[in-house]
C-alpha cells in the first residue's frame, strides 16, 4: 500500500463580498487530491481535501515541500503498525521534517489542506464514514447530529438593510436557527442599524452572531462591546487581532454574554496560549479552530487535548470553515456543531446532496470518507483532479 501522488490545484472562490478585514475578490483554495494504489470496489482509493476561506491557496508550499516529503518517504514508514493503512499521523510527522517550531506562516494551511485528503483516504480504506471511525479510535459514541449555523451578512456593494434582512430570512427559510453578520467595516452607528434590522427580521426564530474579523483595537473593541450589550446576541467574534491575548481577555471585563474566536490561530500551541491569557470563559465562550487552516486534524487532535487539560469542553468548539471535515470532527468527537456558508464558497462548502437543516441541525450521511462523494458538485472537480 503506499502513495502514488499528491496533486494539488490553485482554484478561485472569489466573490464581491467584504469583512472587516478584506475582500473575497481574489480569493482562491488549494484542492488537493492524494492518491493511493489501493483498489475499493474496483475503484481507486483517492483521498480529497481542501484549505478554508480567508487564507489563498497553498499550491507553492505543497508542490515545493511537502508532496516531496510524502513522495520521498519510503512507503512503509507512512502505515500504521499493522501495515494495514496509511498512518495520519507519520505522514504528518513526514511533512513536517526539517520544519522549525512557531511562526506558523500558512505552512499550516499547505499541511491542513493534505492531511484532510489524507484522513479522507485512511476512512475510504476502512470503508466508514470519518466520523464513525474517529468515534471507534476514541472510544466514544457517533452522533451524526450535528448544530450548524449560517454564515453571511457580509458588507456587498449596494446592499442595503433590506438586502440583509432579505439573506437572513432565506436562512431561515432553510432551517437554519443561528444566523451570523460582519460588523466593523462600517461605522458603530451604520453597524448597529445593520444589526437592529436583522434582529427585527428574526425575532424569535432565530439567535445573531457577529463576527468583527480582528479589526478592533482595544479602545474600538470596547466601544463596540458596550454598543451590543443592549442585544441579546448569540456571540461577538474575533474582535481584535488574532495573537492579541490580552485584548481578548479586557474585552471580557467589558462583555459577559459570549465570545468567540481563534478561526486564525493555526497550532495546538496557539491554542494553549489563548486559553492561558485570553480571558476565555470555559463555561460560555465558543473556540473556532479551523483544522483546514491549520495542520489537520493531527493537530486539532492535540489542540483537543489541550482543551481537556485546561477544563474545556470540546462541545465549546464550532469551527470555522463550513467543511465537511468539520462535519465529521463534530460528529465523532462530539465538537458544539459547525459553521456553514449556504451561500458562499461553493462547490467546496456545504452539506452532501439531500441534506437539509431542520432545527439549526443536519443528520451525516453514512457515506465512506469524508463525505465528498455525496456532493455531485464538489466531487466532480474533484476528479477533475486525480481521477
Ligand atoms: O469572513 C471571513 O473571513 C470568514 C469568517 O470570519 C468566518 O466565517 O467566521
Ligand atoms: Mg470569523
Amino acid at each position: 500500500m503506499r502513495i502514488v501522488d499528491v496533486c494539488e490545484v490553485t482554484k478561485p472562490i472569489s466573490s464581491p463580498i467584504r469583512n472587516a478585514y478584506i475582500d473575497f475578490s481574489k480569493m482562491t483554495a488549494s484542492l488537493v487530491a492524494v492518491v493511493t494504489d489501493v483498489v475499493k470496489d474496483g475503484r481507486r482509493v483517492v483521498g480529497y481535501g481542501f484549505n478554508s476561506n480567508g487564507r489563498y491557496g497553498q499550491g507553492g508550499l505543497i508542490r515545493e515541500r511537502f508532496r516531496n516529503r510524502i513522495l520521498e518517504a519510503s512507503p512503509e514508514s507512512l502505515l500504521n503498525d499493522e501495515g494495514t493503512n496509511l498512518d495520519p499521523h507519520k505522514i504528518w510527522a513526514t511533512m513536517m521534517m526539517n520544519e522549525k517550531p512557531g511562526g506558523h506562516g500558512e505552512r499550516s494551511v499547505a499541511v491542513g489542506t493534505i492531511d484532510m485528503a489524507i484522513w479522507d483516504a485512511v476512512a475510504k480504506i476502512e470503508g466508514k464514514p470519518l466520523f464513525r471511525l474517529l468515534a471507534e479510535m476514541k472510544g466514544r459514541e457517533a452522533n451524526p447530529k450535528v448544530f450548524v449555523y449560517a454564515a453571511g451578512g457580509y458588507y456587498y456593494p449596494g446592499k442595503d438593510n433590506s438586502a440583509l434582512q432579505a439573506e437572513m430570512r432565506g436562512y431561515l427559510d432553510r432551517g437554519y436557527n443561528v444566523v451570523k453578520m460582519k460588523i466593523g467595516g462600517a461605522s458603530i452607528d451604520e453597524d448597529r442599524g445593520r444589526i437592529e434590522s436583522v434582529l427585527q427580521e428574526i425575532g424569535s426564530e432565530a439567535q445573531l452572531a457577529v463576527d468583527a474579523n480582528g479589526r478592533f483595537d482595544l479602545e474600538t473593541g470596547i466601544a463596540y462591546a458596550k454598543m451590543l450589550r443592549d442585544y441579546p446576541l448569540f456571540w461577538y467574534e474575533e474582535i481584535g487581532d488574532p495573537l492579541d491575548y490580552a485584548l481578548q481577555a479586557a474585552i471580557s471585563e467589558f462583555y459577559d454574554a459570549p465570545m468567540a474566536t481563534g478561526e486564525n490561530l493555526f497550532s495546538h500551541q496557539d491554542a494553549r496560549n489563548l486559553l492561558r491569557y485570553g480571558g476565555m470563559r470555559a463555561d460560555r465562550d465558543y473556540l473556532q479552530f479551523d483544522c483546514a487552516l491549520s495542520y489537520g486534524l493531527v493537530e486539532y487532535l492535540r489542540t483537543l487535548d489541550v482543551l481537556r487539560q485546561f477544563g474545556w469542553s470540546p462541545e465549546r468548539c464550532i469551527p470555522h470553515g463550513g467543511h465537511q471535515m468539520s462535519l465529521n470532527i463534530a460528529a465523532g468527537l462530539g465538537l458544539g456543531g459547525n459553521e456553514s456558508y449556504p451561500d458562499l464558497f461553493q462547490p467546496y462548502g456545504g452539506f452532501p446532496d439531500g441534506v437539509k437543516v431542520e432545527d439549526g441541525h443536519i443528520v451525516m450521511p453514512d457515506l465512506p470518507g469524508i463525505g465528498f462523494e455525496g456532493k455531485s458538485d464538489l466531487i466532480k472537480v474533484m476528479r477533475e483532479l486525480a481521477e
